[in-house]
């Protein structure tokens, strides 16, 4: 029987069933391991795969869920054998807290792709209970999976480049399309989207934001520093724009038709798929075949990676655009999550907000 109870008490807010409404949740983390690093959470962001996790739009979550993986706090207790950090820094956990550590993927620093990875809530830990995300006061987990914070990166408008950040930074280096002379479309400007554009442009590629809101145009252009802006709703729009793009990160959360996109693409262009629809995508295979375009896929990064990721951003100013919310806020911005109104990610702010009684 597995083991439910840990030693140190802690605070959260948890779903208990696929409602997916978040409340106050009592619950328990482990004592501080020799590897551990425990830390107070400041601040964490609302990813829409919480939303998706909260409701159970994949199938695979598991009760009572305290969400949230984009998580940042200051170190409180570390172990005997952790060399990262010191107690009173800062520190970040994002989407996965363990993974065997030994096989093919772990050992390419793609923890990411380990068949054993343990995500930061809703999986089972090696201790046989459930882990539990950000959404809390509280937090413990495997220095090799805590991300060292650059002193000069604000740790709340920071925290969700530890998902949206690594999930769009990933692929755009891994498909080559983190160069100047490379034609980058974003589609889905929400969390993901607008990281990803900032990451594309800092890298120096030709950016066009690829969105169904044209109330989006002015914002892509101005203010998120874009070099275009398509209406994916106005097939004039896509097909002046046709042939035209050397990579293509698709971020949207619902279903949407995918062949439109795979036109814009170049001969040899590839579309990568980061966001997860709960249902299955449609798509014919001509559009593909014409011009040996690739579609593929990527989840998150691995460790090494999100740590490059996290201090490329420090170093180059890549910041996301929040909106700080208290966590009794959390079940309205969801709703507001679904609806695509935020820019462009919320933020809880654990520290201020939660209160550990
Ligand atoms: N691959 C990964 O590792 C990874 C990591 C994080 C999130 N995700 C997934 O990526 C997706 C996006 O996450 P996010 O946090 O950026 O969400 P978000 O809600 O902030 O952004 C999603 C965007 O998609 C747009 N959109 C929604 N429905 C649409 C439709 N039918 N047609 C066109 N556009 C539509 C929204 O307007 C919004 O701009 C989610 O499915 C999430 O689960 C994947
Ligand atoms: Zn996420
Ligand atoms: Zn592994």
């Amino acid at each position: 029987m597995a083991k439910t109870e840990h030693p140190v008490k802690a605070v959260g807010w948890a779903t208990r069933d696929p409602s997916g409404v978040l409340s106050p949740f009592k619950f328990s983390r482990r004592a501080t391991g020799e590897h551990d690093i425990q830390f107070k959470v400041l601040y964490c962001g609302i990813c829409h795969s919480d939303l998706h996790f909260c409701k159970n739009e994949w199938g695979f979550s598991q009760y009572p869920m305290v969400p949230g993986h984009e998580i940042v706090g200051v170190a409180t207790e570390v172990g005997s054998k952790v060399e990262k950090v010191k107690v009173g820094d800062k520190v970040g956990v994002g989407c996965l807290v363990g993974s065997c550590r030994g096989c093919d993927m772990c050992s390419q620093d793609l923890e990411n792709y380990c068949p054993k990875q343990i995500l930061t809530y809703s999986a089972i830990d090696t201790d046989g209970t459930l882990t539990q995300g950000g959404y809390s006061n509280i937090m413990v987990a495997d220095e090799h999976f805590v991300v060292r914070w650059p002193e000069n990166l604000p740790m709340d408008i920071g925290a969700p480049l530890l998902c949206a950040g690594i999930t769009t930074y990933s692929p755009l280096r891994y498909f080559g399309l983190d160069k100047p002379g490379v034609h980058v479309g974003i589609v889905g400007l929400g969390g993901l989207g607008h990281v990803g554009v900032k990451f594309a442009k800092a890298f120096g590629a030709k950016v066009t934001v690829i969105s169904t809101s044209e109330g989006k145009r002015q914002e892509a252009i101005g203010k998120l520093g874009a070099d275009g802006f398509l209406n994916s709703r106005d097939p004039e729009q896509l097909q002046a724009a046709a042939g035209t793009m050397d990579g293509i990160i698709d971020t949207v959360s619902a279903v949407h038709p995918i062949v439109p996109l795979i036109n814009l693409l170049k001969p040899h262009g590839k579309i990568v798929m980061v966001g997860v629809p709960e249902k299955p995508l449609e798509f014919g295979t001509f559009p593909l075949i014409a011009g040996r375009k690739t579609m593929s896929g990527s989840a998150i990064g691995g460790l090494k990676e999100t740590q490059e990721m996290i201090d490329f951003a420090a170093k180059h100013n890549v910041l996301p655009d929040v909106e700080i919310v208290p966590v009794d806020y959390v079940n309205t911005a969801m709703e507001r999550l679904l609806k695509a109104d935020v820019k462009y990610r919320f933020v809880i702010d654990i520290g201020n907000t939660l209160k550990s009684d």
